[in-house]
């Protein structure tokens, strides 16, 4: 087993008070805490990821493995790493990769500063690589660096948009039934053709439900199957809940996912992941707490915070300008508004007032331009002291398409 960049155990929030959270992760985390969160807490290790990145795409006959292919310029699997580890009750994420793809594997670790990431050798199947993933928490496996968790997420490297919701789900039903999926509505009805491809028989579609991921279990009894399997199912089965049932004896508890659940799969599924990316980063919300006793700059988390979640960072108006034009070219505010939003920051300790709001007036100017081309452009300037002082109160207007972030010590 090869260990990744040594990850803390702790949280994936950027900072103990500032967050960036969408509507739903907010509810979600909220009541992580209440139910299996607060317990996972105190039990160390309760629960561990493990996810299959081994394969090599062939569905989507790109080159380049789909679990590493660009998504708004980072790798798909960052995108599925950053679900996990923001729910911070995850203790150890166990990725499975093939050796020729470890060290692309550790630099996007490393450049998206993943953390909490073990890496193991994938195997030629998927069922395989899963295993391998299992066997580096398995107490019985020599050099073992990890401990056994209570329960185990399994979940597809290629499933980017999975909720802490409903992995809380999966992982209490695993914790009551033994195991726990996913599942989804059929879309189409299933057949059986027959070897001279007539139809043979069709499955009356409300009575059967796709299988997806997340799937959870009890440590024991996945690990237990794998080991019991055979190399049939380790060459060519498809689904670790029917190893539960044939090898542990174990029903899994079902679980409706969202739509967003589905598995990246064709090349037209990258374009979907995409604008799901889109919509959701125009829907994150920076959530700014108390930071009175705040040790850190709210300034110095919020910049860090946009970087690594929305992963926009732009410090001068050329690179706006830059972007509306790439959107124009897009023809995307064609069919509807696109939301721009311009994040600048300025040190107020060295970048006078004057200067603040010729930046102000310089981006309400482009607002206004910009909506003519059906873009809307939100400016978030932030005004904070680079170094030396604590921050005690924040000022939030709300202005023209703009959004004016400012806080110092002694306003009030
Ligand atoms: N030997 C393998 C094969 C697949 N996987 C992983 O299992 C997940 C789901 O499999 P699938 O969608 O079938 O991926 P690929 O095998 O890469 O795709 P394809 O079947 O189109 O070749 C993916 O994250 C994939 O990387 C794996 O870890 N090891
Ligand atoms: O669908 C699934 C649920 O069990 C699995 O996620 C898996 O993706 C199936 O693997 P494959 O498409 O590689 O055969």
């Amino acid at each position: 087993m090869e260990l990744g960049p040594p990850g803390g155990s702790g949280p994936a929030e950027p900072g103990p008070r500032l967050r960036g959270l969408r509507g739903a992760d907010a509810a979600a985390s909220a009541s992580s805490l209440s139910r299996f969160g607060a317990e996972a807490g105190c039990r160390a290790s309760a629960v561990a990821a493990v996810l299959p990145a081994g394969g090599s795409g062939e569905r989507m006959g790109v080159p380049t493995p789909k679990q590493f292919c660009p998504i708004l310029e980072r790798p798909l699997i960052s995108y599925t790493l950053q679900a996990l580890e923001r729910v911070s009750w995850i203790k150890d994420i166990i990725v499975a990769v093939t050796r020729e793809n470890m060290e692309t594997m550790k630099g996007i670790i490393q450049r998206y500063q993943h953390k909490r990431i073990s890496l193991v050798e994938a195997g030629v199947t998927r069922h395989r690589s899963i295993f391998n993933g299992l066997k580096a928490l398995a107490e019985d496996q020599p050099n073992c660096r990890l401990s056994k968790p209570e329960v185990v997420i399994i979940h597809d490297a290629v499933r980017p948009f999975v909720e802490e919701d409903v992995l809380l789900k999966v992982v209490t039903a695993a914790q009551e039934h033994g195991a726990s999926g996913a599942i989804r509505p059929l879309v189409s009805t299933v057949i059986s053709p027959s070897a001279d491809s007539c139809l043979d028989h069709s499955l009356e579609r409300a009575r059967y439900r796709a299988s997806e991921m997340p799937q959870a279990f009890l440590f024991d009894v996945i690990y237990d199957a794998y080991q019991q399997c055979s190399d049939y199912d380790l060459e060519f089965g498809t689904e670790c809940l029917h190893l539960a049932l044939k090898y542990s004896h174990i029903k899994a508890k079902l679980v409706e996912g969202s739509p967003d659940l589905w598995k990246v799969t064709y090349k037209r599924d990258l374009y979907a992941a995409e604008s799901i990316i889109k919509e959701r980063i125009s829907q994150k919300v920076c959530v700014v707490m108390d930071t009175k006793e705040d040790e850190e700059h709210v300034g110095h988390c919020l910049e860090e915070m946009l970087k690594t979640e929305l992963n926009v960072m732009t410090s001068d108006f050329e690179e706006t300008q830059r972007l509306l034009n790439m959107v124009e070219e897009s023809n995307l505010s064609i069919l509807y508004p696109v939301v721009v939003i311009s994040v600048h920051f300025l040190d107020y300790e060295s970048v006078p007032l004057g200067q603040k709001m010729e930046k102000v007036m310089q981006i309400r100017e482009f607002a206004k331009e910009a909506k003519k081309r059906n873009i809307l452009l939100s400016g978030l300037l932030i005004y904070f002291p680079q170094v030396g002082k604590n921050i005690d109160k924040i000022v939030c207007s709300v202005d023209y398409s703009f959004f004016f972030f400012w806080w110092e010590p002694d306003f009030f």
